[in-house]
């Protein structure tokens, strides 16, 4: 027997997912085709000539074995069984099909306050004049909702746009609204994700219509506020090869600061990690990428709370090091990648622990920069060659630009 189909999406397309199975986004009721994505994005109708304002698909990464006709489990990252895809085709990286929902257990942040367009309109009844309000932060003019309400002879109700860390902030927002709006003024929380402005617009106003509104007002854009550098999240990662020398710079930023004991700092140090984050790993691609995954998260759950991470693996792959700098700005934090571009050369002159030598005569396999790659990055914010350079200067190399940029005071 084959073992039974399984994918966890990622939280953009979680949130499609809900919107599929609550009628939210009807008369979609699968994610779709390359095709209908394609001409949704060219001319703002699915392929059959439905009018639909945005893509909504669901990535799949080449080697999963889903097939046209097959089965797959949709799970949430904890785990939680969500709902069953049934496979109608694959293509350009995208899987299609229709979405079943399973009976999952609500939760989250304000999972009480989400109810199905169909309760909602259910709620409002027939014919009645509905002013949706759709919001992705604070209401700044209540007055004047107020006023067009009553001009409209509309119930208000109020749809807060919750999805990723700032949701709960927009739902507390939509309640403190709701005590000031008229009585009878209705709420629920929808998780749609935003897109492109134009398309946000647009697709806003397909939801609230399918939660029964006739009239649909968008709230202000929030301003974005992402607090002062030296209260924000913060992940320097330093990448490069065996013995360039990210460790001892690592371990010397990690000391400047604690000197300067303006910030907390959380280093993930290699051969820790390796001894016991990632204990069991070798040192294959999928391996390191592992590795480097893992550091990530750790490195941007420290952030998500403001904190000063350091890490310092050779993570040799490029696109591995662009999902760490994703995962670290999804939470609000900012990431530096440090490229301590040390030449094999003089890595291998240093050969602090003879691996280099031992790499060379065959005894390490897949060693990085002997028999193994390493990708140099293109994206670096800093590029510090440690040759003839002494570590305070090294450390001094990432540490002034941290104080000139507000993160260090
Ligand atoms: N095959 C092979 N290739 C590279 N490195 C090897 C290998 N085998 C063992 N080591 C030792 O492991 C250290 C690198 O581990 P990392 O966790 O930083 O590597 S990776 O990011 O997962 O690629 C690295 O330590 P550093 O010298 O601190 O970089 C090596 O000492
Ligand atoms: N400017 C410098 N910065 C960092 N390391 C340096 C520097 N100059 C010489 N070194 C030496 O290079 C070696 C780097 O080793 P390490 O920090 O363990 O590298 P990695 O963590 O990249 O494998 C150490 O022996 C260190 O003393």
């Amino acid at each position: 027997m084959t073992a039974p189909l399984e994918w966890t999406p990622d939280a953009r397309e979680l949130a499609d997912l809900e919107l599929l199975l609550s009628g939210a986004f009807r008369p979609l009721t699968g994610f779709m085709s390359s095709a209908d994505a394609h001409s949704v994005d060219r001319s703002g109708v699915l392929a059959d000539g439905t009018r639909w304002p945005a893509p909504v698909t669901l990535t799949l990464p080449d080697d999963h074995p889903a097939a046209p006709g097959d089965r797959v489990t949709l799970r949430d990252p904890e785990g939680a069984a969500l709902a069953v895809l049934t496979v109608t085709g694959r293509s350009d990286g995208f899987v299609s099909g229709p979405v079943e929902g399973l009976d999952a257990p609500e939760h989250g942040p304000f999972a009480r306050l989400r109810r199905t367009p169909a309760e909602v309109r259910k709620e409002l009844g027939d014919g009645r004049e509905v002013l949706a309000v759709t919001m992705r932060g604070p209401l700044d003019d209540l007055d004047e909702i107020t006023a067009t309400a009553e001009e409209l002879g509309a119930t208000i109700l109020l749809l807060p746009l919750a999805f990723g860390e700032g949701g709960p902030a927009v739902v507390r927002a939509a309640l403190k609204a709701r005590d000031r709006l008229p009585q009878g003024t209705l709420l629920t929380v929808v998780p749609l994700a935003p897109r492109e402005q134009a398309v946000d617009l647009e697709l806003r106003e397909r939801v609230a219509e399918a939660y029964g509104a006739t009239e649909h007002l968008a709230g202000p854009e929030p301003v974005s506020l992402p607090g002062p550098p030296h209260r924000r999240g913060l992940v320097v990662f330093l990448t490069g090869l065996s013995g360039s020398g990210k460790s001892t710079i690592a371990r010397g930023l990690r000391d400047a600061l604690l000197e300067r004991g303006s910030r907390t700092v959380t280093y993930l140090d290699g051969d820790v990690v390796r001894r016991l984050l990632s204990a069991g790993l070798t040192f294959s691609k999928e391996d390191r990428d592992l590795n480097v995954r893992r550091i990530g998260f750790v490195a941007a759950e420290a952030a998500r709370h403001g904190g000063l991470a350091i890490c310092a693996p050779i993570a040799p792959y490029a696109a591995t090091r662009e999902e760490v700098r994703a995962m670290v700005e999804a939470v609000g934090a900012d990431f530096l990648l440090v490229h301590v571009s040390t030449p094999l050369q003089e890595c291998e002159r240093r050969d602090r622990k003879g691996l280099y030598a031992k790499a060379r005569a065959g005894l390490i396999p897949a060693f990085t920069g002997v028999s193994d790659p390493y990708e140099e990055p293109e994206d670096a914010d800093l590029e510090i060659d440690t040759t003839g350079v002494s570590v305070e200067r090294a450390v001094r190399r990432i540490l002034d630009p941290l104080i000139q940029g507000g993160w260090v005071r």
